[in-house]
């Protein structure tokens, strides 16, 4: 983790299943004013455990002051005393006790998300070169100020609503799911190990490649080419704030209307996650407010900022002495998490020491990876609500709300086998639910009716970013040294997967249906080592998605299961297996590449199912896949079997993979007596015998291993084939 970010995160030690915390430096935020008990606290106003919508900024400003009041922009007393509660606690102006507040329970979405109106005021500044690019400082000065804006800094009429179509045509062309990938430079440890950059990034393409170094049989070493192409591709000399302007900036205006965005990190532990989403939170935040107080200005937008995890399967509270959450749905399926702690903030300064408090409270542990490693998701919330009449005694209606999720690292069983038992427990978690969140974003965007966002917690937290107008922004932090090759290009496949959900992206494969090659480029490794960061624009590296070079061999020899669920790509059609294969958690190692079929649906993604001209005209279905049409849940299974034909192709299909592999586990098996019988036959003098031996033995184990999981895989794959063709006997004639 980064733990310079944090400044001053320490590592508790683990007791048993006791959490790893990081300990807030300075909790001296708040002196324990209400309860004038002694010693600080973190923001426990008059001492009571009620929820929940904390005017914190006002409060601590007032701290500062030491006054009774402050004022808004407009000239209004905006803090109340310090002994008295905040906007949210009073009623019609009166002072109201806490057991008069709500019931302990913020219901972050209970209230319904408003249209904006399509107008802003009429005054204020533009979203021009006046609002942005100024530093914080400025901004701060300009959202506590009381003076009145210099006339020449208020933008006319005209430019305002021009500024603020143009934030709408921004928001709308920013894709429904953004995949940008993220490359760190080696660390220290990685540099003194002499380990090789195998990651070369095109910027301008924005693909990457991924040099890997593989074994022959005859043990001679050659090099492996995977490209990928991405929406953005981020090299280890891209900033922070670069990464910011490519990933978040663009959601922000969509904010104000009516999106719901969620922008994650993910990639294998000790890769960057946090260093990459720690800033942008606050980064967003200047924005928000910076548009709150321009564009929006007067409109009764508010800021409000929670900060909660999940460890375990549990949520805490980040901004609140870890405190237990639950998690509730309402009668609408909306998500209530109990007793979260909210503070509504407008300066920079409060936020950013909240992030800090949230930031150094998170669990940590240690991992093979990363001494200081999250072993939980840090979900930060960005709301933006809006008062109800202009009256601050009303609740005040969410509009739009951007997650930051800082996800835990994740590795593979394979790595944590030098780890304790609970930090094992925490990795089974970890995947558990990062495999749910990318289902369910399959899901999304395959338009199912189903969504399985009940798959993990984290994804149930979620459902409310997931479902209506959202946008997704998903982070692939990936390490560059030669010993990560393997959990690199695990990760990159995941992304290439929550890529590919997008119908654009689908079309655009189907379009081109040959050209979605799957193939390696391998030479000698003697002949090919490739330059490292040469800015690699080889033959093969050609925009566009058609050019997803990557070496996915049906399944490699060389490969052993990891465990994790990116690691196979076997066949589009094996997805329908999923559906039937839910509950069996060994059946979700299995990833499946898929050529997305595009019914032309009326829905929210309509825009961009029009955009491609793939879907014929008369909207009818145009048949790409025997399968594909048939995908998602085991229902839309059973009602898609649309003819006996489509039935018997599909299981000619399942068989034929079934035979398939049945004849990778032969040809394993060939190899390795090939590899014993040579080792039988090894004529070689001393120590070069002994080397020879050393190395058959370590590929052996390999290939062994191999087997096993081919073996797995194989009495999964024959499962699902009798499931399947129960299924379509119980269809009947
Ligand atoms: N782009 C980068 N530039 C410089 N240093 C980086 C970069 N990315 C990560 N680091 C450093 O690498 C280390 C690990 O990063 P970080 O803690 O963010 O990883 P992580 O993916 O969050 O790990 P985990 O999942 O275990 O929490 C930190 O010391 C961080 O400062």
């Amino acid at each position: 983790m980064n733990g310079a970010a944090v400044g001053g995160r320490q590592m508790q030690q683990r007791a048993g299943n006791q959490l790893h915390q990081r300990q807030y430096s300075s909790d001296h935020f708040f002196p324990d004013a209400g309860n004038g008990g002694g010693g600080s606290k973190w923001l426990q106003p008059g001492g009571v455990a009620y929820s929940q919508q904390v005017d914190y900024s006002r409060m601590l400003r007032s701290l500062h002051k030491g006054t009774s009041g402050e004022f808004s922009m407009s000239g209004e007393p905006l803090t109340p005393p310090l002994t008295s509660r905040s906007s949210s606690q009073r009623k019609n102006g009166e002072e109201v006790s806490p057991s008069e507040l709500s019931p302990g329970i913020l219901d972050l979405h209970s209230f319904d998300t408003e249209l904006l109106p399509e107008q802003v005021t009429g005054a204020g500044f533009g979203a021009g070169p006046l609002g942005y690019g100024r530093n914080m400082d400025e901004l701060e000065t300009s959202f506590s100020s009381n003076k009145p804006m210099s006339r020449n800094l208020v933008p006319s009429e005209n430019t305002l609503l021009k500024s603020f179509s143009v934030d709408k045509e921004k928001s709308s062309a920013v894709a429904k799911i953004k995949v940008v990938v993220r490359k760190r430079p080696l660390n220290k440890k990685e540099i003194a190990k002499k380990e090789d950059d195998i990651i070369t990034i095109v910027p301008s393409t924005n693909s990457l490649t991924v040099h890997e170094t593989k074994l022959k049989v005859d043990l001679t070493e050659y090099l492996e080419k995977h490209e990928f192409v991405f929406d953005a591709v981020l090299d280890e000399n891209v900033s922070n704030e670069e990464v910011y302007h490519e990933t978040v900036e663009p959601i922000i205006p969509a904010i104000f209307q009516r999106t719901k965005a969620t922008c994650f990190a993910y990639g294998q532990t000790g890769n960057g996650k946090t260093y990459t989403m720690q800033p942008l939170p606050l980064k967003a935040s200047q924005d928000i407010l910076r548009h709150m107080h321009h564009t929006y200005r007067n409109q009764g937008f508010h800021l409000y900022v929670s900060f909660f995890e999940i460890y375990g399967g549990k949520l805490f509270d980040l901004l609140n002495d870890r405190r237990k959450l639950c998690m509730r749905e309402d009668g609408k399926q909306k998500v209530c998490i109990v007793g979260l702690q909210e503070y509504r903030v407008s300066s920079l300064d409060t936020i950013k020491d909240l992030i800090e408090k949230g930031n150094a409270t998170r669990s940590t542990g240690t991992t093979g990876a990363n001494e200081e490693s999250s072993r939980s998701h840090a979900i930060l919330q960005l709301a933006i609500k809006k008062t109800v009449d202009g009256s601050e005694s009303k609740p005040a209606r969410i509009v739009g709300k951007l997650s930051f999720i800082d996800l835990a690292g994740s590795e593979r069983g394979a790595d944590t086998t030098d780890n304790d038992k609970q930090t094992r427990i925490e990795g089974a978690e970890i995947n558990k639910s990062l495999l749910a969140l990318k289902e369910c974003i399959r899901a999304l965007d395959n338009d199912q009716v189903h969504i399985p966002f009940r798959g993990s917690k984290l994804t149930e937290v979620l459902r409310d970013s997931f479902v209506g107008d959202s946008r997704t922004v998903m982070i692939s932090c990936v390490s560059p040294n030669s010993g990560s090759c393997e959990h690199t290009l695990n990760t990159l496949r995941y992304a290439d997967r929550v890529k590919s959900l997008s119908k654009g992206n689908s079309k655009k494969d189907l379009s081109s249906a040959t050209l979605n090659v799957k193939e390696s480029v391998a030479a000698p490794i003697s002949f090919s080592r490739f330059e490292v960061n040469s800015g690699d624009t080889g033959e093969d590296q050609k925009p566009g998605w058609s050019k997803q070079v990557e070496k996915e061999a049906f399944l490699s020899y060389n490969s052993v299961s990891s465990g994790r669920e990116e690691d196979l790509v076997i066949s589009s059609h094996a997805k329908h297996f999923r559906a039937n294969s839910r509950s069996s958690s060994t059946a979700e190692v299995f990833d499946y590449s898929e050529e997305v079929y595009e019914p032309d649906k009326p829905s929210w993604r309509k825009g961009k199912a029009e955009a491609y001209s793939a879907v014929p005209a008369d909207g009818k279905t145009r048949r790409v896949d025997s399968l594909a049409k048939r995908r998602d849940s085991q229902n839309e299974d059973a009602n898609c079997f649309d003819s006996d034909d489509d039935l018997n192709e599909l299981l000619k299909e399942e068989e034929d993979l079934v035979m398939a592999h049945r004849r990778q586990v032969e040809e394993t098996l060939n190899i390795v007596r090939e590899e014993m019988r040579l080792l039988d036959e090894a004529d070689q003098p001393g120590n070069q015998l002994d080397e020879y031996i050393s190395r058959l033995n370590a590929v052996l184990s390999q290939k062994a291993a191999g087997i096993v999981n081919l073996q797995t895989r194989l009495a999964h794959f024959q499962q699902h084939l009798t499931e399947k063709h129960i299924l379509v006997s119980s269809l009947g004639p």
